[in-house]
């Protein structure tokens, strides 16, 4: 029997009403997607840095790789910086930091010169720009400088079109966040700024260790329910590798203030051994000995207690120079003495180390060769800022040595621009500082420690590179003139194997070689 028209045209419209709504859904189920998407980037936490240094780089890779979920952009005003963050030659030498930008890059870490776009974008903000000594006018030599921290909180308040959260990375003066609050409310055009102080604690050579399992994460902000939410959205971001009992949280000064302090205490014990070690060589005494000794006690503890020919590095004495001058405009001169005692002994210790060169040597190293082992101010890293080794060299140079570096990673053009260029101007963006000024003649910079060796009157070894302990002595001695000097800075030889071999060896802080017992007191 033949089905009824309508029946059939019923079917019709069934099918065109089923084929629809089904089209229908689909495509809905696309537009939600699409907005959901959307909708999830819009509420992805993006973080950008300004400042790709030895703080941010690091800092900011360690985030990205630890947070998946976050966007993190480094930005920088220093083109070649950026470049080379974005190339296979990183900008700087840090164990581990290759395979932690390799894995995160294009992934959730980018380095970008487009400081605007990534501040614009981002919820929240750190700032890990220089933060120098300042070289003239009023605290010259002593305060911080805050043009880089101001510039980059005013073009923050310029771009910013949403909320944000400002993190000082970079170490500041106390009470710092509160200038920074003004210069952002006073140009915040109706945005909400929260500022945070979460000051870094790595150490160079040691970064990304020191990231991973840091001894704790401090983050200061406003005890306001606005600042205790930014205090949160920070601890959170930590809290996906740190142990929560490790995210400690305070009030901004005391976040602010506990970085110079920490800086200044580990500052001060270095002072305090290499004070004890000139003690020790007057007295006999030893100072591995006594600090071991010293070290033991467990109210004291083993660490940094090492007796060196100096520390270096781009924050202790700038950040004791600035706790100094702090306690000046505080109205404190007798704690502002305290600490600068600590730079002096520093200074000291420099000054202490090239008089035994030249007293050891007849009184004089006039146009003598003088290998320098190790020019960065510790193992591990190919900084160069402040290391005692730019006084030490320039000791040597005033007494018209003829110096022959070896470093494992730092260059030529690096070791002349240190040489030739004043204190302080290193710690600025790289094209603020000086041009290359002329090389200074009487130093050739070679890369191996036997070429550096040849035919010199002396070695004086100012960084503790592991290579330096198990090179070829008795081959660097017979290719030296006699007699034959080590001066070593950083206590990495075995001083008895070396008096056997024939040298005269000097270590900072052990009993004297009687050669140098009968040279003039030094001091
Ligand atoms: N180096 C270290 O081990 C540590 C440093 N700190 C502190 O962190 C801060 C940064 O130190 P580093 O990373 O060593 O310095 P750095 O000199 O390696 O890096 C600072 C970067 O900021 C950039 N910069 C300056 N002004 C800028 C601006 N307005 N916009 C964009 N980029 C700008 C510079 O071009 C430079 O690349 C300092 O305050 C320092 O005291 C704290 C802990 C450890
Ligand atoms: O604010 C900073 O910049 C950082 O400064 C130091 O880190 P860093 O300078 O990278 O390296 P350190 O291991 O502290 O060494 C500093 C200097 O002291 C010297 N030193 C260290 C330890 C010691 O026992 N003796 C000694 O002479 C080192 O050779 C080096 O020249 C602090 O250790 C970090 O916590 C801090 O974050």
């Amino acid at each position: 029997m033949p089905l009824p028209n309508f029946y059939c045209s019923c079917m019709h419209n069934w099918c065109y009403f089923y084929i629809y709504s089904k089209f229908l859904r689909f495509f809905i189920n696309i537009v939600l997607s699409a907005e959901l998407h959307s909708l999830e980037q819009r509420k992805m936490v993006k973080i950008c840095c300004i400042g790709a240094g030895y703080v941010g780089g690091p800092t900011m890779a360690v985030i990205a790789l630890k947070c998946p979920s976050i966007e993190v952009a480094v930005v920088d005003i220093s083109v070649p910086r950026i470049t080379a963050w974005n190339s296979d030659q990183l900008p700087i030498y840090e164990p581990g930091l290759e395979d932690v930008v390799k894995e995160c890059r294009g992934r959730n870490l980018f380095f970008s010169t487009d400081v605007e776009k990534h501040v614009r974008e981002a919820n929240i903000v750190f700032v890990s720009v220089n933060t120098p000594t300042k070289t003239r006018g009023l605290g010259a030599g002593k305060a911080a400088d805050l043009t880089y921290w101001e510039s980059a909180a005013r073009m923050i308040a310029d771009v910013s079109k949403s909320d944000k959260i400002v993190v000082e990375k970079s170490t500041v003066p106390v009470k710092t966040a509160e200038a920074i609050e003004k210069i952002l409310t006073h140009n915040s055009k109706g945005i909400n700024f929260q500022i945070l102080s979460n000051p870094e604690f790595l150490a160079e050579g040691t970064a990304i260790e020191d990231l991973f399992k840091p001894d704790r994460v401090l983050i200061g902000g406003r005890e306001t329910p606005g600042g205790q939410k930014a205090i949160q959205a920070l601890k959170d971001v930590y809290a996906q590798w740190v142990p929560e009992d490790r995210i400690l949280t305070t009030n901004l000064w005391s976040a602010e203030l506990s970085k110079l302090a920490a800086n200044a205490f580990l500052a001060q014990r270095i002072s305090s051994v290499n004070a004890m070690s000139a003690l020790c060589e007057s007295t006999g005494a030893n100072v591995s000995e006594v600090s071991y000794a010293v070290g033991k006690d467990s109210r004291i503890g083993p660490k940094f207690l090492n007796a060196s020919v100096g520390f270096g590095g781009s924050c202790f004495q700038k950040d004791i120079l600035n706790l100094v001058y702090i306690c000046e405009c505080n109205g404190l001169p007798e704690v502002a003495e305290y600490w600068k005692q600590v730079i002096k002994i520093n200074d000291y210790q420099k000054i202490r180390f090239v008089n035994r060169v030249v007293a050891s040597m007849f009184n004089t190293v006039s146009g003598k060769k003088v290998a320098i082992l190790g020019f960065a101010f510790k193992k591990d890293t190919g900084d160069t800022r402040e290391t005692p080794a730019i006084d030490v060299c320039k000791g040597l140079l005033g007494d018209k040595a003829k110096l022959s570096i070896y470093d494992p990673q730092v260059n030529e053009d690096q070791i002349q621009r240190d040489l030739a260029m004043n204190k302080f101007d290193w710690d600025h963006p790289l094209h603020l500082q000086p041009m290359s000024p002329s090389n200074v003649k009487q130093v050739s910079v070679v890369w191996d420690a036997y070429a550096a060796t040849k035919d010199a009157h002396a070695v004086c070894i100012l960084t503790e590179w592991d290579e330096f302990k198990n090179l070829d002595y008795q081959k660097i001695y017979d290719n030296m003139q006699k007699p034959a000097f080590i001066f070593d800075g950083r206590n990495v030889v075995n001083v008895e194997k070396l008096r056997e071999i024939g040298f005269i060896v000097y270590a900072i802080g052990k009993p004297l070689d009687a050669w140098l017992k009968d040279m003039p007191a030094v001091a």
